[in-house]
């Protein structure tokens, strides 16, 4: 029997994003369009493994009537979800796009507050039922009332119980992630950087951190560079991916969905380039969409010859 992936959303939201012409600070802005779409880093990454046909269950913590909202919404795609209800509201994530200049203004608001009983109802069943799934993705801000080291804690856990980990977090959590050896992490530049308190400015830079990292025993680090593409690293290899220039609708979701599709590349056994092609391409395919939605596994092989794929050799002072 195959095993499903399990994603974990703490700190889950409702993402409502709103497209004006022009954006006047201090002033009036009439709003062109709007939409709703269920986010959170893991439930992100599960709408693109449901729809990359990978069998994908959702769990995480929600509150109050979005929380419905949210959980109602995975139901209906299809996905099976397990949610912890705390007290007060599930977030909306407001994202501001503006045509004019053609960038998004994300204003993420901090959630809800967990209490003891609800962590501890999540811990529970997670650490009875961990061993029953594939790999586990943890991803996303930490809600009030969640210890910083709570990823830490769910890796040891999963490591425990033989089950690979992928961790897409900043911050604390993710410094405290780093800390239980998680199998992979996907920092973009800015949390690889900050994690260093290091600027990087070439690729082989890049590569150097990633593995200061692998040393410690992660099998694997993608580090996403917005536009630029990506670089994945391993013991033995990198591989660097750029896409073709794209005018992007909404970035929202794009690095969720190369963590998909580098776990659709793991599960069916690809190699590092093909990871690579893969999961640069999915990104790119979500960044040409509005709002919160993401790749499908067709648009995704249309667009696959459409990403720079290369490789860059170990230097002698590399790890
Ligand atoms: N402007 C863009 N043009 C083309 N591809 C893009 C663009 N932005 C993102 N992508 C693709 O998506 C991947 C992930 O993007 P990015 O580095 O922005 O992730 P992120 O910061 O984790 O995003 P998020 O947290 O919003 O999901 C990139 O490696 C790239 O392949
Ligand atoms: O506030 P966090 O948890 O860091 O990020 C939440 C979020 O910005 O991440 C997703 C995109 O990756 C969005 O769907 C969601 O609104």
């Amino acid at each position: 029997m195959k095993l499903p992936v399990l994603t974990i959303t703490l700190n889950p939201a409702l993402d409502k994003t709103v497209t004006v012409e022009d954006f006047v600070l201090g002033g009036l802005n009439r709003i062109k369009e709007w939409r709703m779409d269920a986010g959170g880093k893991g439930i992100n990454v599960a709408k693109v493994l449901k729809n990359f046909s990978i069998d994908v269950t959702a769990w995480g913590l929600c509150a109050g009537r979005q929380g419905n909202v949210l959980t109602d919404t995975l139901s209906s795609l299809g996905i099976p979800n397990w949610f912890v209800q705390a007290k007060g509201e599930t977030r909306t994530n407001l994202k501001v796009y503006v045509e004019h200049t053609r960038e998004t203004t994300e204003l993420n608001e901090p959630g809800f507050t967990v209490d003891e009983d609800v962590l501890s109802q999540f811990l529970d069943r997670f650490r009875n039922d961990v061993s029953h799934v594939a790999l586990v993705v943890l991803g996303g801000s930490l809600p009030k009332g969640i210890p910083s080291d709570f990823y830490k804690t769910l890796i040891q856990i999963a490591n425990e119980a033989g089950v690979r980990t992928v961790l897409d977090a900043d911050g604390e959590s993710f410094v405290h992630g780093i800390e239980a050896v998680p199998y992979a992490i996907k920092p973009n530049i800015h949390e690889l950087e900050s994690f260093f308190g290091e600027s990087f400015r070439t690729d082989e830079e890049i590569i150097d951190a990633a593995r200061r990292l692998i040393v410690k025993g992660i099998a694997y680090v993608a580090v996403s560079l917005g536009g630029e593409g990506s670089i994945l690293v391993t013991k033995t290899e990198a591989i660097r991916a750029k896409p073709a220039p794209i005018t992007p609708l909404s970035t929202v979701g794009a690095g969720d969905s190369m963590v998909a599709a580098l776990i659709y590349c793991m599960l069916h056994g690809m190699s590092l380039e093909e990871a690579a092609r893969w999961s640069s391409t999915a990104g790119t395919v979500t960044a040409l969409k509005p709002g919160t939605q993401v790749c499908t596994l067709a648009e995704v092989e249309e667009k696959l010859g459409s990403v720079n794929i290369w490789s860059i050799p170990k230097t002698t002072n590399s790890n």
